[in-house]
Parts: structure tokens; C-alpha cells; sequence
């Protein structure tokens, strides 16, 4: 077990470093907390975000299944996935210990936005909510990858323009997921999100305090937790959970909301030609840890269509010079996001 400190960062206009820092971290680690300040979504958001999620995993299985991913009313990669549906690793034993709901974007649709896929019962009076909290979002990586331009060197509207979501559809997906408690987990068998990295630009995930399990792996092959709250150091300890529970509860009113997690993907990793990291990860069963976890990830895609030329930056190109890597051309051509995503699930799919 390897120990690593993932900085927590000040996005917000009060720091100018933040550029800088931004690309140091996602270089070494492919992973940064952002601190959830003004620039930030309010966390009164995120904890009514958990509270329909919570719902909706507690709510009859019939209701979870007439949304179900395999049913053709949810659409492409829409809805609900039960247990032991997903395997994240070709190389795990066992499926994934989870459930999870993956949402659309919301599109325009008669002159307003709507998500693309019939809502579950428990959901349905809450679109509005959903909707607004992924524009909170997408707002919020837009601001990330404008400090990522600025950093790089290319205009600070380079990335935004290619998730601009008014000019068309995307691969973005936001996703409710639930590992429940299980008793009788087979250490080194069981897992509750296999080793993976994430498919598309960069990765939001927010985490409910007291509830660990977030891995990544090292530049040197280790597994290291990755903390839910970094101020309190807080990891796989049993005892975190309670005192999560109890100091929550005492200092409400002043207590610092938790940083927001951000992880590169591997289409912004081959789009800046290996220099930005997008990093496996993985999420286990805490040592001697008898809760659920609850987490919640919001997977940003660049627009389909958006061609994937080489990032304009002298740092790109001294990178990829450096490692010789292959970019995101395929027999001479350029590929388009979609494309990138197809030849990713095509890889994942193939076993
Ligand atoms: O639940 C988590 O903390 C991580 C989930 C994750 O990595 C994923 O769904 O891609
Ligand atoms: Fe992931």
C-alpha cells in the first residue's frame, strides 16, 4: 500500500497559480481535488443530489428494472444497471459490487432542456434538479479546462469550444452509483469497481464523507487510497465513517464543504499526446468497513463530432516528441471524439 498526497487546489480567480498547479497535478497523477468554493456547486446541491440517489438505489426492484440499461425505452448506455451487470477489469473473477444509474445529457427539446431517457419513478418529479446540477457541472469543468488551455499555452477557450454543448451532442454521461454493504466479500476477489481508467475528456466524482474505497494506481504500479476528505487525511479507516458521521453534525454550519475530485480521461490523455494522465483507479471494500458507499461521477465527453487534432501546445509537442506516443491519428486521419469512444469501448467489449 503506497501513500501519495493529491494537492487540493483554488480554481477561483483568487489564485493565479492555478493554471500551473492544475497541470502539475493531472501530469504527475492524472488526479486533482478541486476546493468547493465560489467557482464551485454549492453543496447543498450535491447532498440533495445524494438524497435522490439514495431513493431511487432503495426503491422496488420493479421500479429500477422498467428503467433497466438492457431495456430498449432507456437508450444507449441510459438507465438502470443491477448488480453484476458491469465488470470494469477483464481481469477480475467477479463483476463489479455495485448499481448504477447512467443519465443523458439533458438536449434541447421543444425549447427546453430534457434529459434523453424515461426517469425512474422515484426521479421523475426531480428533472429539474438533475438537470441543473449537470450544468453546474459542465459549467465547472468548463472553468478546469480553460486553466488546462491557459497552462498549455493554446487560447483559454481551445477545450470549451469542443464541449461547447450548444453545437451538438456528446459521450457525456452522469452517473449515480452504489456499492451496498456485503457481507461474506472474498478479500482480493470481490471489488466494488474494478481497476479501470475513465473513457472520455475528464471525470467529476463526488464522494459522501465517511465512505472510502477510492484507489489509484502509482507511477510505480502501487495501490494508494485516495482520501474523501484530504484536510482530514481521512482513508480506509474503520472509524472514519463514525466520526465523519459525528463532526458533521457538530459543526455543520462551519464546516469546509469536501473538495471536488477531478480525474483525466483517456481521450484527453491521447489528446495531449500522453501528457496528461489518465490514471487507473479502482474501488475496494475498506479493511473492516460495514457501510455502503455512495458516489456520484459526471463523465465529460468533447462533442462527437469535435476532430481530435493535435493540441496546439509546444508542451504537447515536446511531450509526445519525447515518448514518441501515438495521438489521435489513425492511418492519417484524424479522429473525431465519437470515434475515439467506439474504439474505446470496442477494446473494453472485445473479451
Ligand atoms: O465510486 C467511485 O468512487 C469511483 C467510480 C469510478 O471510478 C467510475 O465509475 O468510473
Ligand atoms: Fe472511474
Amino acid at each position: 500500500m503506497a501513500n501519495i498526497t493529491i494537492p487540493v487546489i483554488d480554481i477561483s480567480s483568487q489564485n493565479p497559480s492555478a493554471p500551473t498547479q492544475l497541470l502539475e497535478a493531472v501530469v504527475k497523477y492524472g488526479f486533482v481535488f478541486i476546493e468547493n468554493n465560489a467557482v464551485g456547486i454549492p453543496p447543498s446541491r450535491i447532498s440533495e443530489l445524494f438524497n435522490l440517489s439514495q431513493e431511487f438505489f432503495a426503491s422496488p426492484q420493479s421500479q429500477k428494472a422498467a428503467v433497466s440499461i438492457t431495456s430498449n425505452k432507456a437508450g444507449a448506455n441510459h438507465g438502470w444497471l443491477g448488480p453484476g451487470i458491469e465488470k470494469l477489469s477483464v481481469a477480475q473473477a467477479r463483476p463489479d459490487c455495485k448499481e448504477a444509474f447512467n443519465m443523458s445529457e439533458p438536449l434541447m427539446q421543444n425549447g427546453k432542456l430534457a434529459l434523453q431517457q424515461p426517469l425512474p419513478e422515484s426521479l421523475q418529479p426531480h428533472e429539474g434538479p438533475l438537470i441543473e446540477f449537470q450544468n453546474a457541472c459542465h459549467a465547472l469543468c468548463v472553468r478546469v479546462l480553460g486553466h488546462f488551455a491557459t497552462a498549455l499555452g493554446v487560447d483559454s477557450a481551445w477545450f470549451a469550444a469542443r464541449h461547447d454543448r450548444s453545437r451538438g451532442r456528446s459521450g457525456t454521461v452522469f452517473r449515480m452509483l452504489y456499492y451496498p454493504y456485503l457481507e461474506g466479500v472474498e478479500d482480493g476477489v470481490d471489488v466494488r469497481a474494478g481497476a479501470h481508467s475513465d473513457y472520455g475528456s475528464m471525470t467529476l466524482l463526488f464522494q459522501m464523507p465517511g465512505q472510502p474505497g477510492l484507489e489509484i494506481k502509482t507511477p510505480e504500479g502501487a495501490w494508494a487510497p485516495v482520501p474523501v476528505d484530504p484536510s482530514r487525511g481521512e482513508n480506509s479507516s474503520p472509524e472514519s465513517r463514525h466520526e465523519a458521521k459525528s463532526s458533521s453534525a457538530e459543526n455543520k454550519d462551519d464546516a469546509k464543504p469536501l473538495p471536488i475530485l477531478v480525474n483525466i480521461g483517456d481521450l484527453l490523455e491521447d489528446w495531449t499526446g500522453g501528457l496528461l494522465k489518465s490514471t487507473v483507479h479502482r474501488v475496494i471494500f475498506p479493511q473492516g468497513d460495514a457501510g455502503d458507499r455512495y458516489s456520484m461521477a459526471y463523465f465529460l465527453h468533447p462533442l462527437d463530432d469535435a476532430a481530435l487534432e493535435p493540441v496546439p501546445s509546444e508542451l504537447v509537442a515536446q511531450h509526445a516528441a519525447k515518448t514518441g506516443r501515438k495521438g489521435t491519428k489513425r492511418e492519417g486521419k484524424t479522429m473525431t471524439a465519437r470515434d475515439h469512444l467506439m474504439e474505446r469501448l470496442a477494446a473494453t467489449y472485445k473479451v
